[in-house]
């Protein structure tokens, strides 16, 4: 019989450690007592000192740091405890008697399980043996997706030619590139892209035939090496588009850090070497100052919201500059995209954080299937999976690394676009908030197969379909949750969104950055959790 206190369990999940007796310090409703629970998934807290318990359920996987406070020596009420930092813009308190140790075996047990992948666990999602009736691993079929945007056609060929990942290991085996270049081709502009990852399609306008392509940066370097090929194969997607004689060279960074990876064998295209491309740099910051800034807001959203130093607070992040920054940079492409019908070449230094966010919101402007729940999913599982954002390296799943400067919060800038286009046409999305929320919850959780990982090569050699749950096997098993009651489905719904990037119309996303203090449950996000 399952006690109160006891923790509902997944299939496949275990209660590996408990501790009576911690008094859980909830910054909102102040000290609960009662009993401290660590499964092979989560962590959770139930508190037994009042009618109406107070409940904690964290996923390990969104612990980032764990910490000892105070000693043996240390006195005072609740001197005594551990103190759990998460990456879902939260800390929390437990505080312990001295004289029973239940600390430290509760301790073990949290950084055992917090932090598998230092431990030699596997990671939950390996041991989750849930049971769904659709199969999310196959929302997404890459020729079948191709197909929709009509290509094979005569401009443009599908090609296996990294069949074994040996182009490109961050790459996924199937892509489309010019018809006309050859496999020679291919591989000599390969040399010339760094870590390989040369242009290749993302998007075509079905009408127009102007394309999104996307790749890293030329491997230009200080003395300004030329590649025949490269220059070739871009005039290959230039040609593909019979509309227009020229094409945009979007480079996703600010010019001082294009130049500056000349330093380090990279850089961006000349324009004498790319004679009809014009390259337009979109000033977006890397990944090292995108992890700053949310470092900042966090400190500011938690626990509380100081109500005098509030806005000078936002602004000081530099947060809502970023996200606004992130979407001009991608209205740009669609406006040359759509209405100057101009096909436009995204790229950064290496082609799968600013890229990827870029691609994938340009994407989502353009072509309304997007916007719908399963077309929303293919678009992650694309833009973002296949093409090798390093989910592994930049959420740090289960590594006890927390200071490790790769990590960032490159896909969680992404959302959070999606996100405000979703505040500017409210009727334009089949999905909701919720949605949203679940996903970037299920980003940290561990729980699913689906973000774990940096390339669709890993996830193949860890043969994470095989023996994980698709996070789409879950959404799509309780679509009523999702769908968004505004949408206008088939009825004169607007095909290109171009929505407003300026600061202005920029809003903090709220009901998550604030999602924990109970004062800022706003009506409406209570609204959309329903
Ligand atoms: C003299 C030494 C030159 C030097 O270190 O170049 C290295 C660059 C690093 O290049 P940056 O573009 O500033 O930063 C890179 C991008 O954020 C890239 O993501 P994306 O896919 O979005 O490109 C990440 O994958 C890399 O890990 C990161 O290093 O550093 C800078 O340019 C900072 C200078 C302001």
């Amino acid at each position: 019989l399952l006690r109160p206190e006891e923790p509902p369990l997944l299939q496949g999940e275990k209660i590996c450690g408990q501790a009576r007796d911690v008094t859980y310090l909830c910054p909102y409703y102040g000290p609960a007592r009662g009993v401290l629970t660590v499964t092979n998934y989560k962590l959770y807290f139930r508190s037994v000192d009042r009618d109406t318990p107070n409940v904690v359920d964290v996923p390990l996987g969104v612990v980032s740091r764990i910490e000892k406070v105070g000693g043996a020596s240390s006195r005072g009420e609740n001197a005594y405890g551990i103190e759990v930092f998460c990456k879902d813009m939260r800390n929390l308190r437990f505080a312990h008697k001295q004289e029973n140790h239940s600390r430290r075996d509760v301790f073990e047990k949290l950084q055992q399980y917090a932090f598998p992948l230092s431990h030699k666990i596997k990671l939950f999602a390996f041991e989750y043996a849930g049971v769904f009736t659709e199969n999310g691993w196959c929302v997404y079929e890459p020729i079948a997706e191709l197909k929709r945007m009509g290509v094979n056609n005569d401009m443009w060929r599908i090609t296996k030619i990294n069949e074994n990942y040996d182009v490109c290991d961050s790459y996924p085996v199937v892509w489309a590139i010019p018809a006309q270049a050859t496999d020679d081709d291919v591989h000599t502009v390969a040399s010339f892209r760094s870590r390989g990852r040369i242009p290749v399609l993302s998007w075509i306008h079905t009408e127009s035939q102007a394309t999104i392509t996307r790749c890293s940066q030329p491997l230009v370097g200080v003395s300004g090496k030329r590649c025949r090929e490269d220059e070739r194969y871009i005039q290959l997607i230039m040609d593909a588009n019979a509309q227009s004689h020229k094409m945009y060279i979007m480079d996703a960074r600010p010019s001082a850090n294009a130049i500056a990876n000349k330093a380090k064998g990279g850089g961006y295209e000349s324009e004498d070497a790319y004679q009809n491309a014009e390259l337009v740099f979109l000033d977006i910051h890397n990944i090292h100052v995108m992890r700053e800034s949310l470092r900042k807001l966090k400190e500011l959203c938690f626990p509380n919201i100081e109500e005098t130093r509030w806005l000078s607070g936002v602004e000081s992040t530099y947060w809502l500059k970023h996200i606004k920054c992130i979407l001009a940079g991608a209205v740009r492409i669609v406006d040359k995209v759509e209405n100057h019908k101009t096909s436009v070449l995204v790229h950064c230094s290496d082609g799968w954080d600013r890229t990827a966010q870029l691609t994938a919101l340009s994407m989502l402007m353009l072509d309304p299937y997007y916007r719908t729940i399963k077309g929303f999913e293919v678009l992650i599982e694309k833009e973002w999976l296949s093409f090798g954002h390093k989910f592994q390296q930049r959420i740090g799943h289960g590594d006890d690394h927390h200071s490790d400067a790769d990590r960032s919060p490159v896909f969680l800038q992404f959302v959070d676009c999606v996100w405000q286009i979703t505040q500017q046409f409210p009727n334009a999305f089949e999905f909701n908030e919720h949605f949203l929320i679940t996903i970037l919850d299920h980003l940290y959780s561990n729980r699913f197969g689906t973000f774990l990982g940096n390339s669709e090569r890993e996830r193949v050699q860890e043969g994470v379909k095989e023996h994980t749950t698709s996070l789409w096997s879950y959404t799509n098993s309780q679509l009523d949750l999702y769908y968004n009651p505004l949408y206008w489905a088939n009825t004169h719904q607007q095909l290109v969104l171009i929505p407003i990037a300026s600061i202005r119309h920029i809003k903090l996303w709220k009901s998550y950055y604030c999602r924990w203090n109970p004062s800022m449950r706003t009506q409406e996000s209570v609204y959309q959790r329903i």
